[in-house]
């Protein structure tokens, strides 16, 4: 599934009317008939499921043939609803095609029998275009209208909003009366269904301004916006079921659309990975590779070990650990199944500098370096990372203190490398990596993962709820599985793990971020229903869920 900004909807919708020569009301007619299904089927839900249900109709249909009969005819079950008399839905209405959208739903809306109420934000003379055409349609059909600010509006008396006042078109925060409507709308405690994207919202970044719908369910047409998927959006947009209203998917690819949705089609069909991971019957523990993890310290001795026994869960052949000296003896004997290289320490059990050329000799007969997971700072480590990038002939990946050591240097000056570098930043390393703040990483955090991998010649990470994972080559793919119990310490750390063995078991970088990222979110949502708490998960448990 595609995500697209708003500018590139309006190229989609341009090729669609100008090129296919389908008509824009042709659209909005589409827009407006599936926004009202999903309101007939939350009707549905919530009054228990009336009587002509699919399944109805299939028994019905059965007994039909049992009986010999030949001919059958049935009602449009999408826009049936046997409670609609208990309906009572006001339409907010808003100047542009948005609200066109809103118009044309009502007019569906109360061929169920749901009494509708249109409620324009502005006077409907003001409306132009295909909305025009919609709103005299509606007339004509005598829907009852009022205008705000001019009629008596009480939300109270409604059992649901459609909220088509703002769409792909809106510019700044909601001014005037549709600022009053998306305040009076979130007040009023009624069920709220957005058409496209909540009233208020950034349909790009995700930004959610002041006064910003809260929808029970968005119905996104034709293409999911980058700003339904984005935080503080994806909270505010509810349930987003996105519709088919007539524009060929196909055309996304014409346009550059480069951002995907991580689903397991995806996964599959366009990042061509194995979602079943088979393993080959005559394998052993060298066909699925060898990771080697630089990882640990005294004070942090967990993290090293965490992403080790992450990679193992996640089916590689083997890890080697390589860690300070003053590790080892609290180490020995914790995962049995690892393999441990001393490579020297300082007296406090930090790093020293001089371990890369064991790292370096060490990396030789293995498959992946993942440097990073509790390393902590120490001496000369700019030097030592650089290295490591410069020497090692391997794919690489680089976590947590790693990606604070890059942060401080100019890596875009070091050797470019033959074999890809995965980077997994939180929030606040991608912070210091791009020298911004935090707020500026979350704004918009699909364009900055992108420009960043893009720049910088590297696959990138941007952890936190809805991973996004940037390729080099501009692509961008958002993962949806996870679980807020997974903001947990060293929930990072598993990530690096599996990500590296993925690389190991011969993933390339693209695939092995996604399915690593993918893989990570559902263990952690595995985890989060095995306890009796899902703030109960710790990092562990993420790893036994994989
Ligand atoms: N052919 C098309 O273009 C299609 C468009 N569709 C719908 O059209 C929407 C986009 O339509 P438009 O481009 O007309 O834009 P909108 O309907 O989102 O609204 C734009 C209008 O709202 C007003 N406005 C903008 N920002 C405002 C603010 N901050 N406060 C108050 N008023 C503001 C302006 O008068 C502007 O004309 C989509 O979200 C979708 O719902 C669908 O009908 C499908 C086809
Ligand atoms: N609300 C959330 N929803 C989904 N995943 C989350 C959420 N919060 C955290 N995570 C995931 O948990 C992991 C936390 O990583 P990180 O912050 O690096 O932790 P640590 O440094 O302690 O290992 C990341 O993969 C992140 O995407
Ligand atoms: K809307």
């Amino acid at each position: 599934m595609y995500l697209v900004t708003a500018e590139q909807m309006r190229r989609l919708d341009g090729e669609t009317i100008q090129r296919l020569g389908i008509p824009a009301i042709a659209l909005m007619e589409n827009a407006g008939r599936v926004i009202a299904e999903e309101i007939v089927a939350l009707c549905r839900r919530r009054g228990g499921e009336g009587c002509r249900s699919a399944a109805g109709w299939e028994d019905a249909g059965k007994d039909a043939a049992l009986a010999g009969a030949a001919f059958q005819v049935s009602a449009d079950h999408a826009l049936t609803l046997d409670n609609a008399a208990a309906e009572r839905w006001f339409i907010l209405v808003g100047k542009g095609n948005n609200g066109g959208d809103g118009l044309a739903a009502a007019r569906y809306l109360r061929e169920t029998g749901i009494a509708v109420t249109l409620v324009y934000a502005v006077p409907p003379e003001s409306l132009s275009g295909e909305a025009a055409l919609q709103r005299d349609a509606a007339a004509a059909m005598g829907l009852p209208a009022v205008v705000y600010g001019r009629d008596r509006v009480d939300l109270a008396e409604c059992s649901g909003i459609l909220d088509a006042l703002l769409g792909t078109g809106a510019a700044g925060a909601p001014r005037g009366a549709y600022a009053e409507l998306i305040a009076a709308a979130n007040s009023s405690g009624k069920v709220i269904v957005s058409a496209d994207i909540p009233s208020g919202l950034n349909a790009d970044t995700g930004e959610t301004h002041e006064p910003c719908i809260h929808a029970s369910v968005t119905v996104c047409l034709a293409f999911l916006k980058r700003g339904l998927l984005q935080y503080p959006g994806a909270g505010a947009a509810g349930h987003v079921k996105v519709r088919a209203i007539g524009i060929p998917a196909s055309l996304a690819t014409n346009i550059g659309v480069q951002v995907h949705l991580l689903t397991p089609e995806v996964l599959h069909a366009h990042l061509g990975v194995d979602l079943a991971r088979r393993r080959s019957p005559d394998g052993h523990k060298g066909t699925y590779g060898h990771v080697l993890l630089a990882a640990g310290t005294l004070r942090m001795s967990g993290a090293g070990l965490l992403s080790a026994r992450a990679a193992l869960r996640a089916g590689c052949g083997l890890v080697t650990w390589a860690l300070p000296q003053k590790l080892l003896p609290s180490i020995i004997g914790s995962a049995p199944e690892l393999m441990l290289a001393d490579v020297g320490s300082n007296e406090d059990g930090t790093w020293r500098a001089g371990s890369v050329s064991e790292l370096l000799k060490l990396s030789k007969e293995r498959d992946v370096l993942a440097v990073g997971p509790g390393l902590g700072r120490f001496e000369a480590d700019t030097e030592w990372l650089r290295n490591l990038w410069e020497g090692t002939d391997c794919p690489l990946v680089i976590d947590a203190d790693a990606l604070n050591v890059l942060a401080d240097a100019d890596y875009k000056s070091w050797a470019s490398r033959r074999h890809p570098v995965i980077l997994t930043p939180h929030p606040g390393e991608m912070a210091r990596l791009a020298r911004i703040t935090t707020a500026e990483v979350q704004r918009d955090r699909i364009s900055l993962a992108m420009g960043y991998a893009k720049e910088h010649g590297v696959t990138l990470v941007l952890k936190g709820a809805h991973t996004v994972i940037a390729t080099p080559e501009g692509q961008a793919y958002v993962n949806t599985t996870g679980h807020p119990g997974m903001g947990t310490g060293g929930a990072g750390d598993v990530l690096t793990g599996i990500i590296s063995s993925l690389l190991a078991q011969g993933l390339n970088e693209a695939q092995a971020a996604a399915f690593g990222v993918y893989l990570h979110g559902l263990a952690g949502e595995r985890a989060a229903l095995q306890r009796n708490n899902p703030a109960a998960i710790i990092a562990g448990d993420i790893i036994e869920a994989l």
